[in-house]
């Protein structure tokens, strides 16, 4: 089992005020205050809660009405923070007619990271056998991968993965969630999104949200404890009873 590696004396990797935003006219973050500390942090919630649009505030792609985002000790999407924080979506942001390799070479050259970096990034995703595939021919799972390796090039300090293990099998799940806690362990934050609850144990911390507001933020052992629950989804239940 993980233990809490963010101390509260630690000061945060990225740090949520006040944060407010609205998408379709209505806000979907209704004013949230959190702490991204070191270790690996699940944000968690259920479908439509708001996790990638908090995901989008801390890299600096969305757009907020209120409230501030500061990542590395600056406002989140600054110059000072480019390249030092890495992001991966569920729909991979990656080109379909090049191989894995050239499209990891394409990053490292924007990024202005060495070429050892594709080889490093393919060995962590277990991609390297696949690294000349073209990836419009990979699996959903496999094309979630080369996102993923985009997203560690350059050894980011934040890492922002909005559903990394979403359609993987479960050796495969387990393998990547042993490789965020040894990305951490190599000093990097890494947030982890995910509305499959029984991911929250391999967290060190949780951030429980909820139609855009934050319900808890504790270890998952500290939730349970909290709650009286024996897993984190009947804490996250209980914490829904007691708001109400
Ligand atoms: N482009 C958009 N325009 C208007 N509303 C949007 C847009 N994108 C998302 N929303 C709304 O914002 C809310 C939060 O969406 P968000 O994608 O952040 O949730 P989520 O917790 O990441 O969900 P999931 O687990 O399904 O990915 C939802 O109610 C959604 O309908």
């Amino acid at each position: 089992m993980s233990t809490s590696r963010s101390l509260p004396s630690e000061p945060p990797v990225a740090e949520v005020a006040g944060l407010v935003v609205r998408r379709g006219g209505r806000a979907v973050l209704q004013g949230l205050d959190l702490r991204v500390g070191h270790g690996v942090t699940g944000l968690l919630g259920p479908s439509g809660s708001g996790k990638s649009t908090l995901m989008r505030a801390l890299v600096g792609s969305q757009l907020v009405s209120a409230g501030t985002v500061t990542v590395l000790g600056h406002p989140a999407g600054s110059p000072a923070v480019r390249g030092r924080v890495g992001y991966a979506t569920q729909s991979a942001g990656v080109y379909d007619d090049l191989s894995v390799a050239e499209n990891l070479g394409f990053f490292a050259r924007v990024l202005g990271v060495g070429g050892t970096e594709v080889e490093r990034v393919l060995e962590v995703v277990d991609l390297a056998e696949q690294r000349d595939a073209v990836v419009g021919r990979l699996s959903g799972g496999q094309r979630g991968r080369v996102g993923l390796a985009v997203a560690l090039l350059g050894s980011p300090g934040l890492l922002v993965l909005d559903e990394p293990t979403v359609g993987l099998d479960p050796v495969l799940r387990a393998r990547l969630w042993g490789r965020f806690h040894e990305l951490a362990a190599a000093g990097a934050a890494v947030l982890v999104s995910s509305h499959v609850m029984d991911e929250a144990e391999r967290c060190d911390r949780l951030l429980l949200v909820r139609e855009g507001r934050l319900l808890a933020e504790d270890t998952p052992a500290g939730l349970r404890e909290r709650t009286g629950a024996g897993t984190v989804e009947d804490a996250f239940l209980a914490l829904v009873e007691e708001g109400r």
